[in-house]
């Protein structure tokens, strides 16, 4: 129970809804209860010529009616139990997910996305069943237990009640004992078809290098495989419920042979009536189901405690990079940025990715950073960004420590086109608005302009739906260079105070670079831009070069002053004037 103490607010808030569903659920139990005294007595009279046309209408009426408050009371319950824990579901993955963005970058780099998807599926339905169904068939298994056992007592005998009810735990064991070997092969079952499921979807989006490899057969072939396996793990399920059922009917039917001989024997001798005899029977099938349930309940229950003891461990995680206590708000920022000594190591490794970095940019001026791949160029960015905490040293923004900003107003203040073009499966313009409010009315103008600087406005117009068109799965696939040009206008939109380019015009043409850095110069002189990129051509102009090379600043300097020395930036440029030669060519 401690497990599920995270969800106190919520129990508390619907403790009226839980009140009133366990109260529809106690009536029904009660109604229930009367359906065999009716039959009773009919069998009574029956058995002794004493039924008239009239009190057959009367106890049809009876049934009727225990029928109609049956019918309602069970629509309540479920509204007030199944629909509160369909609403403790809902709850339960909003605070996941709301939780879940708190967190830090480096979260996501340590745990994987299926992963986080089966918590926010199986372990938050695992959840709602235990309380859901859970309370229900407790509180059914309960009742009617007691209830039912009071009225055969009362109907016949407390002996050939305690023969009778003698098999019965019986049933809820072995529905214990098998629930937990069912619950285990139908968790086979759906690994099996997850499986089956990434391996098909794998196999779709890969299509082009399955073809272009001709490696149809050799998929056809992986995939029987899966697929075999799927089979095999339903057919072991399905063996396992075929013996299930069978059994405890079987184990059921062995109260009801006692009851027929030895009630029988009391309906011979006189002692019970055939309508006491009836009742029994009546009595005894109505507690077979809360048998089964008890052992259902207990697989239930620790199921939900085990899937809420997962989520409960993705909660108590806390963001690593946080607001301090006394954080700022910046707003209007100028956008002088220095790197003061800044070493940092990603965490679990050994080695620095930046070390010792000095720079400082004034505010509208602009910095490039050039290196080869792996240098630590990104990781300059992310540390701007706050994505990842630095171990020595101090980056300051306008003079003031960025731990010392809040972390909502230094990343408000930065437009930043990252090196992974990631656009949502939405439409262009809402990519473009992204960093807009929902409800925050913009001007479309400003859309337009931003993917007319970004050079993309004329691509966008020629899709049927131009602005509307949506992106991802059934919509339009953009080309990397399109992606990367609706990334940059998703972030000059922003007009804040700093701009970072991490390699974002790697997949345009010289030409579409040259046309979009001559419409950016604009935007650029009038905020703090950093630019990382390969090509010598898109930096060049840029008041500060900073060549990185192991995380460390090999060389500064201009583009004219460092085509003079040699070293790695020497080297690029003579190797980007080579092949554009051999381009031309
Ligand atoms: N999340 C991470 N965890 C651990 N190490 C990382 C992580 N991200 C990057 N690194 C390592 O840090 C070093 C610098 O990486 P970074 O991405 O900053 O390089 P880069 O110069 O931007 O490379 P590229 O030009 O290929 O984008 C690399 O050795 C890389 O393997």
């Amino acid at each position: 129970m401690k497990s599920f103490l995270v969800l106190k607010d919520f129990f508390i808030k619907n403790k009226w809804k839980y009140f009133f569903g366990v109260i529809w659920l106690i009536i029904i139990d009660i109604v229930q209860l009367i359906v065999p005294q009716i039959l009773r007595i009919v069998t009574n009279l029956l058995q002794n010529n004493l039924l008239t046309f009239n009190e057959l209408i009367k106890y049809s009426l009876y049934i009727i009616l225990t029928g109609l408050i049956i019918a309602v009371g069970r629509y309540y319950w479920r509204i007030y139990l199944q629909g509160t824990a369909r609403t403790l579901e809902y709850y339960l993955r909003n605070k996941l997910f709301r939780h879940l963005l708190t967190l830090s970058t480096n979260y996501f780099n340590t745990h994987k996305t299926g992963d986080l998807m089966a918590h926010a599926t199986n372990d938050i339905n695992s959840v709602r069943m235990a309380l859901g169904q859970g309370v229900v068939m407790i509180v059914d298994a309960v009742f009617m237990t007691f209830f039912s056992v009071i009225m055969m007592i009362h109907t016949t005998n407390l002996k050939l009640t305690l023969v009778a009810i003698s098999t019965l735990p019986f049933i809820a064991i072995v529905v214990g004992k098998f629930g937990k070997i069912i619950h285990k092969r139908f968790i086979k079952v759906q690994e099996a078809f997850s499986d089956l499921t990434d391996t098909a979807q794998e196999n779709f989006a890969g299509i082009r290098v399955i073809k272009s490899f001709v490696q149809e057969e050799n998929e056809i072939k992986k995939f029987s495989v899966v697929n075999n396996n799927n089979l095999s793990k339903n057919l072991s399920l399905v063996k396992i419920s075929g013996i299930f059922h069978p059994l405890v009917q079987f184990m059921s039917s062995i109260s009801f042979l006692i009851v027929l001989w030895y009630g029988g024997i009391l309906v011979i001798r006189d002692d019970i009536s055939l309508g006491d005899f009836v009742a029994f029977n009546s009595y005894l099938s109505s507690m077979v189901w809360p048998m089964m349930a008890t052992g259902w309940v207990i697989n239930l229950f620790q199921r939900g405690a085990a899937s809420m003891d997962r989520l409960n461990i993705i909660f108590e995680e806390k963001p690593e990079i946080t607001d301090s206590k006394d954080a700022i708000d910046i707003k209007n920022m100028k956008g002088e940025i220095e790197f003061k000594n800044v070493s940092f190591k990603y965490p679990h490794s050994e080695n620095y990715a930046v070390k010792n970095l000095n720079f400082k940019i004034p505010s509208d001026h602009s910095l490039a950073i050039v290196g080869r791949t792996g240098s630590g160029k990104s990781t300059i960015v992310s540390l701007l960004l706050r994505l990842y905490d630095i171990d020595e040293g101090e980056i300051l923004i306008d003079g003031i420590n960025i731990k010392d900003m809040t972390i909502k107003s230094l990343r408000e203040n930065i437009g930043y086109v990252p090196q992974e073009n990631f656009l949502f499966s939405d439409s262009i313009i809402n990519n473009i608005a992204f960093s807009f409010e929902e409800e925050e009315k913009y001007n479309e103008d400003l859309i337009y302009n931003a993917s007319r600087t970004a050079e993309v406005y004329d691509n966008i117009i020629e899709f049927p739906n131009k602005f509307e068109t949506v992106l991802g799965e059934r919509g339009v696939t953009l080309s990397g260079g399109q992606k990367q040009r609706v990334s940059i206008a998703r972030a000059i939109i922003k007009d804040s105070s700093v701009l970072i380019l991490d390699d974002s015009l790697s997949s345009v043409d010289t030409d579409t670079e040259e046309r979009i850095l001559s419409n950016l110069r604009e935007v650029i002189k009038k905020r703090t831009t950093i630019i990382i990129s390969h090509r010598i051509s898109t930096i060049k102009d840029s008041d500060e070069i900073l060549v990185i090379d192991e995380g460390e600043i090999v060389a500064r300097g201009n583009h004219d002053s460092l085509v003079k020395q040699d070293g790695i930036y020497k080297d690029l440029y003579e190797k980007q004037l080579l092949e554009e030669k051999i381009q031309k060519n």
